[in-house]
């Protein structure tokens, strides 16, 4: 035998040497949720570990994800139900509070890279990413407002603004609103290819935005995200959403998706990123939790599967276990 493949995996010394994928602080954006009030941190019961802040505690926890390193926070608001409509209407309130948690964290690290969710469903009475009417979810009007939506996060101090909604066109109305009003340097993250994926769910209790169970409202969310069956549709979507100005693109949700993620990666040139959903994250939780399956292990082999993949950016939960784990 000439060739033994073992020898490059003898020891830590020559397996770490040889290692062709390694996760640092610098691949992570930190989803992060924040909800009204004072003094508050709130746990997410499908999301063990989990938490939605009040303003004065996220500004903490900003602080604290900026000393291990991590750079960049994707921030999503849970609405009161008061203020929900079908119309996005609190979604453009100058002083909502997307806005304000802009503020807060810009205020508390100004170098933190700030990117906002921007889609109606956490301000919607129906759980809807766009607008609702006869039964459909309105493509054109909603494009509309996800725009001004955009704009009103920009002038907030946003770095990035990401649509993770999927209504066709969505990113050329927000780039050109931003260009004409100004705000050249503010980028656009879009989720070009997101799925419509059984994975959500932990998210949509924390924000409270699943889609409502009433006459004439759909159920799901398959008119406007993803068949999850289909790859050349991944790749036209992202193409069409580079074309509209999307700077960075997104495959939605991660482990299920890394060959979609591998072909992306090889038909662009630009940042991919990759979500590592709400779902996700609670599989993980739930087996550990029950002792069959080892935490950390499993946290860091995902991690680098995606980024192995060929995601330049990852979405996840884990950023801050991950970043202490490398460390
Ligand atoms: N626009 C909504 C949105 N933005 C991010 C997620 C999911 C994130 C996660 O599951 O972690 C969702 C849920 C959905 O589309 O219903
Ligand atoms: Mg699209």
């Amino acid at each position: 035998m000439l060739i033994r493949n073992r020898r490059l995996r003898t020891g830590e010394a020559i397996r770490s040497l040889v290692r062709e994928t390694a996760i640092t602080p610098n691949d992570f954006l930190v989803p992060l949720f924040v909800v009204e009030g004072k003094n508050l941190k709130q746990e997410i019961a499908s999301m063990p570990n989990y938490y939605r802040y009040s303003l004065d505690l996220l500004e903490k926890e900003v602080k604290e994800l900026w000393r291990l390193g991590l750079k960049s926070v994707l921030l999503f608001v849970k609405v009161p139900n008061k203020l929900k409509d079908n119309a996005g209407t609190e979604a453009l309130n100058p002083d909502g509070l997307m806005q304000r948690a802009v503020k807060t964290v810009k205020n508390a690290v100004p170098e933190m890279l700030v990117m906002t969710d921007v889609a109606l469903d956490p301000y919607s009475s129906f759980g809807h990413d766009g607008i609702v009417a006869d039964g459909k979810i309105l493509n054109d009007d909603s494009a509309a407002v996800l725009a001004e939506m955009s704009l009103s996060h920009a002038k907030a101090g946003a770095d990035f603004v990401a649509p993770s909604d999927m209504m066709d066109g969505r990113i050329f109305e927000m780039r050109t609103l931003l260009e004409d009003e100004g705000f050249h340097d503010t980028g656009i993250m879009s989720y070009s290819a997101k799925f419509a994926s059984a994975f959500y769910g932990p998210f949509r209790d924390a924000l409270d935005s699943a889609p409502v169970d009433a006459k004439d409202i759909p159920k799901d969310k398959k008119t406007y995200q993803m068949d999850p069956a289909n790859r050349d549709e991944a790749i036209k979507e992202t193409l069409m959403d580079i074309q509209e100005g999307a700077d960075i693109v997104m495959v939605k949700p991660g482990l299920c998706y890394l060959d979609i993620v591998r072909d992306i990666k090889n038909a662009v040139n630009v940042p991919v990123a990759v979500y590592q959903v709400s779902g996700e994250y609670a599989m993980i939780k739930a087996a550990a939790e029950k002792g069959w399956l080892e935490h950390d292990a499993v946290v860091l082999e995902q991690l680098t599967a995606i980024k192995r993949a060929g995601a330049t950016l990852i979405a996840s939960y884990f950023a801050k276990d991950a970043v202490k784990l490398i460390s």
